[in-house]
């Protein structure tokens, strides 16, 4: 998410900006030396290995680490590791495990700046929105916290006093595979609520960004956590397999793309495991003339370009009413022309580079597609630096698509917004709806009682009036369709990290049929 995220939060941080922020770091510096694994309150070396990957710093292309891929026997030990913290973190009582989690809130508070520095190292997203991310990291953590101690069943009266209760109950041990485009905040979202409902957690992130996770489980041991509570195996899609398919996992929390949540699926459905599946969305965002214009252009961005376009839940579609076209478009590349782009270490930064070459290339493909079919009214692209592979951004508001051109049709995960008129309330609810995916929408009007009427008629999960991409940890958050099911964030989290027990007792004696 994603940064659904973050504007209030934006708002909030703002003063902070002009603060002179002590950094150890700068571009091209860091070096990853200590084991990416972690398990029963350590940093190891994997016991076996499917192969090594490197991780990179984006803005520079640098290598930045080299680590082995968790073999079978690894995440064995892991899941182990996971087992016996579980023994001991069942048995305790809400308020305890909300003392540690506040705890992990405060250390990660603390450390925000190391920790925001090093997301942007290894993501690339600037230096602002990292810290962004980690205001909500710790916030996720205090808001389950909160919930922890009062996690509790229903007492049910039956006839001749015999009664019934129910329990929430921990499930065990949990996977998380997390994504690149947000990882310590996608690992806090998942961590969270399942280590306030009493589970432990072993936890895969991308591949591409190994580095945080890591460092949130020795926060999680620092603060008090029973060693193997939080456990980190890394490694690509065969390591994920390994987690997937082993008997002792109870439950698989996924974000990532549709084809590899369709797969994690079908290997959870073996073992009847449930999973919850935060996927991909190409998300309508529709604004009416009446709207207040300059909010709506500042939504259409914040639906756009926060992660340099990474982001799941990013409105891509954007319906605009034919009287406001042209002026509004006009707007939008006029901004968009305005976008700092370059070291996301900078304060001023407002775009890094994409996550890798491969990335770069698929979002240049889909810019080329678009410019073959319209005439693209701002395309912006940016080399800063020839040398570096992975340091390349375009910035691209193609204007007047139609919704059966490919750019319009498919997730692109770039910082490529397409804008499609329209002229009717009723047209634009059935084309918005006219997608295989359901993450989230948004609408801009001050009509409220069309704003209303048409956020109840958008297929997704998470639908924004007057605004977009805000997602305070209190809200569910979650798709409809393609884009996944089950739900990250607020109360409703906690159903998908427990299990109910009823239990029925008998005050009476017992009357045999037989
Ligand atoms: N919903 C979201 O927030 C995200 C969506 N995406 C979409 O996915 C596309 C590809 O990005 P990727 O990182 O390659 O996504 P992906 O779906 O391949 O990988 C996501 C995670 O799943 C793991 N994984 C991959 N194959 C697996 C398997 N067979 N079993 C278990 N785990 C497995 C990966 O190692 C990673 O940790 C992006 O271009 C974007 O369209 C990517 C990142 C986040």
């Amino acid at each position: 998410m994603k940064l659904l995220r973050a504007a209030p939060i934006i708002r909030f941080l703002i003063p902070k900006l002009h603060q002179t922020m002590s950094r150890s770091l700068s571009t091209g510096v860091f070096q990853n030396s200590q084991p990416l694994n972690y398990r029963a309150g350590g940093r190891v070396q994997p016991v076996d290995s499917v192969g090594q990957e490197q991780a990179y710093e984006p803005s520079t292309g640098r290598v930045i680490a080299t680590f082995a891929c968790s073999g079978e026997k690894e995440v064995n030990e892991a899941i182990q590791s996971a087992k016996t913290a579980f023994k001991i973190w069942r048995q305790k009582s809400g308020m305890e495990r909300s003392r540690v989690l506040l705890e992990a809130a405060r250390i990660i508070r603390e450390r925000s700046e190391e920790l925001a520095t090093m997301e942007t190292i290894n993501n690339g997203k600037s230096i602002f929105e990292a810290r962004v991310d980690i205001e909500i990291s710790w916030q996720t953590l205090e808001y389950y916290a909160g919930l922890a101690g009062s996690m509790a069943g229903q007492h049910v009266q039956l006839p001749g006093g015999s009664f019934g209760y129910t329990r929430r109950e921990p499930l065990g041990v949990c996977v998380g595979i997390g994504a690149w485009n947000y990882p310590f905040q996608i690992a806090c979202w998942k961590s969270g609520p399942a280590l306030a409902c009493g589970n432990a957690m072993v936890y895969k992130p991308s591949p591409f960004t190994p580095i945080t996770v890591v460092l949130l489980a020795e926060i999680f041991t620092e603060a008090g956590a029973p060693p193997g509570l939080f456990n980190v195996v890394q490694g690509a899609a065969a390591t994920g397999e390994f987690l997937c398919k082993h008997a002792e996992v109870a439950k698989i929390s996924f974000t990532g793309s549709v084809p590899t949540g369709s797969k994690i699926m079908e290997m959870a459905s073996k073992g009847i495991k449930p999973v919850t599946l935060e996927l991909g969305g190409k998300s309508p965002l529709i604004i009416f003339s009446d709207s207040n214009f300059d909010n709506a252009v500042n939504g259409a961005l914040m639906a756009n370009f926060l992660t340099q376009g990474q982001v799941c839940c990013n409105g891509t579609r954007v319906f605009v009413q034919r009287d406001i076209l042209q002026k509004f478009t006009e707007e939008v590349v006029k901004k968009v022309a305005k976008i700092k782009i370059g070291d996301p270490l900078l304060e001023d930064t407002r775009m890094g580079p994409l996550i890798n070459r491969p990335q770069l290339e698929k979002v240049l493909a889909f810019v080329k597609g678009a410019k073959e079919q319209v005439s693209c009214l701002a395309v912006k692209m940016v080399k800063r630096n020839q040398t570096a592979a992975h340091h390349e951004v375009s910035l691209s508001p193609i204007g007047e698509c139609r919704d059966d051109m490919t750019c319009v049709k498919e997730e692109i995960f770039g910082p490529v917004m397409s804008i499609l008129p329209f002229d009717t309330e009723e047209e634009v609810l059935e084309r918005a709806n006219n997608t295989t995916y359901g993450l989230a929408a948004g609408v801009f009007s001050r009509d409220i009682q069309r704003a209303h009427r048409v956020a109840a008629g958008l297929q997704a999960g998470m639908c924004f009036i007057n605004n977009y991409n805000v997602s305070p940890v209190e809200l569910p958050f979650g798709g409809y369709k393609k884009s996944g099911f089950g739900r990250e964030n607020g109360q409703v989290a906690i159903e998908y990290y427990s299990q109910l027990k009823t239990v029925c007792v008998e005050m009476g004696n017992v009357e045999s049929v037989f």
